[in-house]
């Protein structure tokens, strides 16, 4: 089994960095790896002997880019190294890195970034301190105006390696190499897209080491949960599948809710019912064939309903509509204890009022689904939760202050679970971005709790499923095709 891709942040990975010297590896000698990684996958990008300028910074960044400049000279390319700053500062492992460029060090201002075949930013890494500004700002726009191929040691200068947001201006890579894992600015945005493709050397530091200091944060892909994926045995009976119950909103707001049924149904709960206030029955009734259909006059209607211990997995939220009645709907599932998905109008019904949700729903399995919008209005007045610059800690303190998995949408959804396990995902497209693509989602994260999914690892997976679906379709993509998607990604997965 592929063990899940950890993903250590800026402070993680100094810790690690710190054991692995106590381990017997000298911090130059980790400094050495990773410059040689630099220079390998450098030349990957140019031909023999090509042109190559270096441009360095005053910390352990710019030393990567020292032993990188040296090897490459020896390996026959023409460079140039530029560095920030002057080399009477360079201090401890940083001085010795440099003693390996024996060539001329010339100013990174001044470097001919429009005459060269490859740019190699070793400005800045983890250590990204304050915004970028004055020399440094210039020799970055410089940079990225060149048109140049750029490869980014660690990560591109200018991005906050903890939030992937840029600080004043950053470099825009062509590609990234990174050492030991990526960090959270390779997963979330803008910082992904600045990065290019990332690729991660091993320099040596060990998976118990990185698992000891990190071990929290993942990137969101199969092997975080395709072991607890349903697999139906040969005597499985639909009631083991479980039976996914969905909540329509009225006469003419009822498609949501089919939309989540019937993604339930694809993603393999055994029954699913869409719980229809009476004046919307008929136009369900229309529309609905393998999904099924009960009558449910709110909050009382639904309690009568979950009477009934089968239904064991519910979505409220699609288009029920923003008012009281929807948050006693809520009031009503949290009192019945079931697994639980609550998106859209079930969230924005507690605008101002997130105080009634704290830590409202550690007694079962349930998941939020806001996007930023609805997780501003849900959480309005509660800056310890809407301040935070990085998306990774906004949602994890949602997740602990209301006991629920909450998954922040966007192109770099953020899944955090109350215990602190958190996942970032990056199969998406924007072809997502479309009318009851949020609705669909909801039904794929049910669905799979139905089945008996934790709620993290569901949630997990409806995401990484829901867009890979959609990123096979691509364009022309609407909500209705996404459950018809689901098979083929399932098969691909319980191979
Ligand atoms: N295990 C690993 O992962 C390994 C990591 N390694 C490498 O180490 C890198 C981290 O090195 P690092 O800690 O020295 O920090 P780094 O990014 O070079 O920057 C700090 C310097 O920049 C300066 N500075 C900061 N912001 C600034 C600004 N806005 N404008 C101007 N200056 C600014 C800051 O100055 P100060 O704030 O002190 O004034 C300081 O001098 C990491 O990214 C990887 O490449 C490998 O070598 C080995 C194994
Ligand atoms: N640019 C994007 N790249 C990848 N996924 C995206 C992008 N924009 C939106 N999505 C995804 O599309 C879905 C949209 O959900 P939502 O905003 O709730 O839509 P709706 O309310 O119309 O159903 C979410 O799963 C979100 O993560
Ligand atoms: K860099």
């Amino acid at each position: 089994m592929t063990a899940p891709e950890l993903i250590l942040t800026p402070s993680e990975m100094k810790q690690a960095d710190r054991e692995t010297v106590e381990s017997g590896i000298s911090g130059i000698e980790l400094m050495r790896r990773a410059g040689h990684a630099v220079a390998d996958h450098a030349e990957k990008l140019v031909s023999p002997g090509a042109r190559i300028v270096v441009a360095a910074g005053p910390g352990q960044n710019g030393s990567d880019g020292f032993i990188a400049a040296a090897l490459l000279v020896g390996r026959g390319y023409q460079v140039r190294l530029g560095l920030l700053g002057s080399s009477d500062r360079l201090t401890g492992d940083a001085a010795e890195a440099a003693k390996d460029w024996t060539g001329e060090i010339g100013r990174a201002e001044d470097l001919p970034f429009h005459e060269t075949d490859l740019v190699i930013d070793a400005l800045f890494g983890t250590g990204l301190a304050r915004d970028l500004e004055g020399a440094v700002r210039l020799t970055v726009e410089r940079m990225n105006a060149s048109g140049r191929p750029i490869l980014a040691v660690d990560l591109p200068s200018g991005i906050d390696g903890d939030t992937g947001e840029v600080r004043g201006v950053a470099v825009k890579a062509t590609r990234t190499v990174t050492f030991a894992t990526r960090k959270p600015c390779h997963l979330l945005m803008p910082g992904r897209a600045y990065s290019g493709p990332v690729e991660v050397a091993d320099i040596g530091i060990g998976r118990k080491i990185l698992e000891a200091k990190g071990g929290t944060l993942f990137a969101n892909n199969p092997a975080l949960w395709n072991h607890v994926l349903p697999r139906p045995g040969l005597s499985s009976h639909k009631y083991e599948r479980g039976h996914t119950l969905v909540a329509s909103g009225g006469a003419t707001r009822t498609g949501a809710a089919r939309l989540a049924a019937r993604a339930a149904l694809r993603i393999g709960s055994g029954l699913v019912t869409v719980a229809s206030p009476p004046e919307a029955l008929g136009v369900n009734a229309a529309h609905l064939t393998a999904v099924m259909l009960r009558g449910c006059d709110g909050p009382e209607g639904l309690n009568t309903i979950l009477q009934d211990p089968r239904f064991n997995a519910l979505v409220l939220g699609p288009a029920l509509g923003i008012h009281a009645g929807t948050r006693a709907m809520v009031a009503v599932a949290v009192h019945a204890r079931r697994s639980l998905v609550l998106d859209a109008d079930a969230l924005t019904s507690f605008e101002g009022l997130a105080t009634e949700l704290h830590g409202a729903f550690r007694h079962a399995p349930t998941v939020l689904t806001p996007h930023d919008g609805e997780f501003n209005r849900l959480f309005k007045g509660h800056p310890d939760l809407l301040d935070p610059a990085s998306k990774l800690e906004r949602a994890r303190r949602a997740a602990v202050y209301t006991g629920a998995v909450l998954l922040l949408k966007g192109p770099d959804t953020v899944i955090a679970a109350p215990d602190g396990r958190t996942a970032i995902n990056e199969n998406g497209t924007p072809y997502l971005a479309t009318a009851g693509s949020g609705d669909t989602l909801c039904g794929l994260i049910a669905g799979l709790m139905a089945q008996g999914v934790p709620a993290f690892e569901a949630a997990c997976a409806g995401v990484w499923i829901h867009a890979q679906a959609g990123a096979s379709f691509g364009p022309g993509l609407i909500a209705e095709d996404l459950a018809e998607l689901v098979p083929g990604v399932l098969r691909e997965l319980l191979k």
